[in-house]
C-alpha cells in the first residue's frame, strides 16, 4: 500500500494581527502595533500550501477559529451585545481583548500532536490538541482545534481524537512543534522524538532563565501514552534552555526532520550525543543527522531567519527539498549555508523559498504553519476531501479571501463590531465551502 506525508496547512483568520502577545517570541514582540494585512497573510499561506501540492505532496487545509472570542469576554465578566462586550473589554481590559482576537490557530504545528497508524498499538492514527496552556491567546484554541480535526478527520476506523491535556502548567503542550517523527519509509513503523523545555514535577532539573519553557516532559509522555506508543519507539530529548532563552520558543525554531534526517543547530538540545545514540538504537534504518555549527549559523542568525523552521519534504521522485521562508535568501550566512547545503551528499538535494512574510512578522514560519500527518493511501482516502488542496479549492479559497478579508488590521480595529460580523460570515461560508458541518461556537 502507498503511504504518505501529508502537509495541513491553517488558513489564516480574518483577525490576523500583531499584538505582541508572545513573550519568548522574538518576532511577536519585536512587531508589536505592527499593521497587519490579513488578506496577503491568507493568500501568501494559500500559495504554499499550493504550491506544495503542485510538487505532488498531499496537502490539506484546517480551518481558523472565531475571532474575537466573545465567549472568553463573557466568561470573564464582559457583558452585554457582542458589540456592548468588545467595547467595554477594550476600554477596561484591552490586553484581555487582543487576547481574545489574535489569529494564531495558523500555525497548525500548535495545533495538535499526531502518531500515524504504523506506530500506535491499535494502528489508528491519533490525534491529541495541544492545550497551549503557557499563552492565555493560545490556550482559548483547543476545543475549537479538536472540532476542527474531528471534522476533517472524521472517520472512526482510522482516526483516535483525544481531548487535549489537562491545563495546568504541569502539562504544558504545544503540539507538533516540539514532536518529530523519523522513519525509514512514511509507512513504517518510526520513532517518535518528542523535546520537551523543562521538567515540571522535578525542581532540581535544568529550565530556561528568562523565558518559559512551554512544553514539559510530562505533557510528552502523557501524549505517547495516549496514543499508545511503545517504549522502543519514543526518545524524549530536552531542549537546551539556553537557546530558550535566546527565543527559541520551540524546537521546530532550531531542528527539523524528516523520514532519516535530523537537521540542527549544534546548540538545539542537551546530553545531544547520548541521545542521538538512542535514536539510532530505535531505528532500524541509518540515521542522517546533519548538523549545523554556530561558527556556521549563529542562534541569533537561526532564530531571524528560521532557517530551522523549514520544512523538510520528500518529492515524489524520493529526493528531499527543503521548504524555506524567503527570510534566509535575505541572511547571507544562512544563503550561503543553504547553497552549500545541497552539495553536501545528505539526502536533502534542493531549497525553495517561499514568502510567508506576513506569518514570520509574529515568530510563525513555512514548518510553524503545517501539521503533518503521514497516512496510508486508505486513510488519505478517510479524510473530507474538501480539505485537501487542488485547483478547485485554490481558486474557491482565494476567491473567498477577497470577499472576506481586510487588507489592513491595527490592534484598535479589533473592537470593531463590524469585524466580528465579517469574520463569522466568512467562517459560515468557508465551513460549507471545506464541508466541516457546525464546528464552530456561533453555529451552534
Ligand atoms: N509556531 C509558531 C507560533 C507563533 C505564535 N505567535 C503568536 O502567537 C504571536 C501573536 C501576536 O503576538 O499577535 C506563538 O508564539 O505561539
Amino acid at each position: 500500500m502507498k503511504h504518505f506525508e501529508a502537509n495541513f496547512d491553517g488558513l489564516v483568520g480574518p483577525t490576523h494581527n500583531y499584538a505582541g502577545l508572545s513573550f519568548g517570541n522574538v518576532a511577536s514582540l519585536n512587531n508589536a502595533a505592527l499593521t497587519s494585512n490579513p488578506k496577503a497573510a491568507a493568500k501568501q499561506g494559500l500559495q504554499k500550501a499550493k504550491s506544495l501540492a503542485d510538487l505532488g505532496m498531499v496537502q490539506g487545509v484546517l480551518a481558523p477559529q472565531e475571532r474575537p472570542d466573545v465567549y472568553t469576554l463573557r466568561r470573564i465578566g464582559f457583558s452585554g451585545s457582542d458589540a456592548e462586550v468588545l467595547q467595554k473589554a477594550a476600554q477596561q481590559a484591552p490586553a484581555l481583548l487582543n487576547a481574545c482576537c489574535s489569529a494564531s490557530s495558523m500555525w497548525t504545528a500548535n495545533a495538535a500532536t499526531v502518531s500515524p497508524s504504523a506506530d500506535t498499538r491499535d494502528g489508528k492514527v491519533h490525534f491529541t490538541p495541544a492545550n497551549l496552556v503557557d499563552k492565555l491567546h493560545r490556550s482559548i484554541e483547543p476545543i475549537t482545534t479538536g472540532n476542527i480535526l474531528q471534522a476533517t478527520f472524521n472517520n472512526d476506523r482510522h482516526f483516535k481524537h483525544h481531548q487535549h491535556l489537562p491545563e495546568h502548567t504541569s502539562f504544558g503542550d504545544e503540539g507538533a512543534a516540539n514532536h518529530t517523527r523519523l522513519c525509514n519509509e512514511y509507512g513504517h513503523a518510526g520513532v517518535e522524538l518528542f523535546v520537551y523545555g523543562q521538567e515540571a514535577t522535578n525542581p532540581s532539573a535544568v529550565k530556561p532563565k528568562k523565558y518559559p519553557a512551554r512544553q514539559t516532559l510530562e505533557a510528552s509522555q502523557a501524549v505517547a501514552r495516549l496514543h499508545q506508543l511503545d517504549d522502543e519507539s519514543c526518545v524524549f530529548m530536552q531542549q537546551n534552555p539556553d537557546v530558550i532563552d535566546q527565543g527559541v520558543f520551540h524546537n521546530d525554531v532550531i531542528s527539523v526532520g524528516n523520514q532519516n534526517v535530523l537537521f540542527y543547530h549544534e546548540q538545539a538540545f542537551l546530553n545531544t550525543e547520548a541521545k542521538f545514540d538512542e535514536i539510532r538504537r530505535k531505528m532500524n534504518t541509518e540515521m542522517h543527522f546533519v548538523k549545523v555549527a554556530t561558527s556556521q549559523v549563529s542562534i541569533d542568525d537561526a532564530v531571524r531567519s528560521y532557517l530551522f523552521n523549514t520544512q523538510i519534504i520528500t518529492l515524489p521522485s524520493g529526493e528531499m527539498a527543503i521548504i524555506a521562508p524567503t527570510d534566509c535568501q535575505e541572511n547571507p550566512a544562512v544563503f550561503a549555508y543553504l547553497n552549500e547545503l545541497v552539495t553536501l551528499g545528505t539526502p536533502i538535494k534542493q531549497v525553495r523559498y517561499f514568502d510567508v512574510k506576513q506569518s514570520m512578522q509574529n515568530g510563525g514560519g513555512p514548518a510553524c504553519l503545517r501539521l503533518r500527518v503521514a497516512m496510508n493511501e486508505q486513510e488519505v482516502a478517510a479524510v473530507n476531501q474538501n480539505t485537501l488542496m487542488n485547483d478547485g479549492l485554490f481558486t474557491r479559497l482565494n476567491t473567498w479571501v477577497d470577499k472576506h478579508y481586510r487588507d489592513q488590521l491595527t490592534v484598535k480595529d479589533l473592537a470593531d463590531p463590524q469585524l466580528i460580523i465579517e469574520s463569522r460570515t466568512a467562517l459560515d461560508e468557508l465551513t460549507q465551502i471545506m464541508k466541516l458541518g457546525s464546528v464552530y461556537q456561533f453555529q451552534k
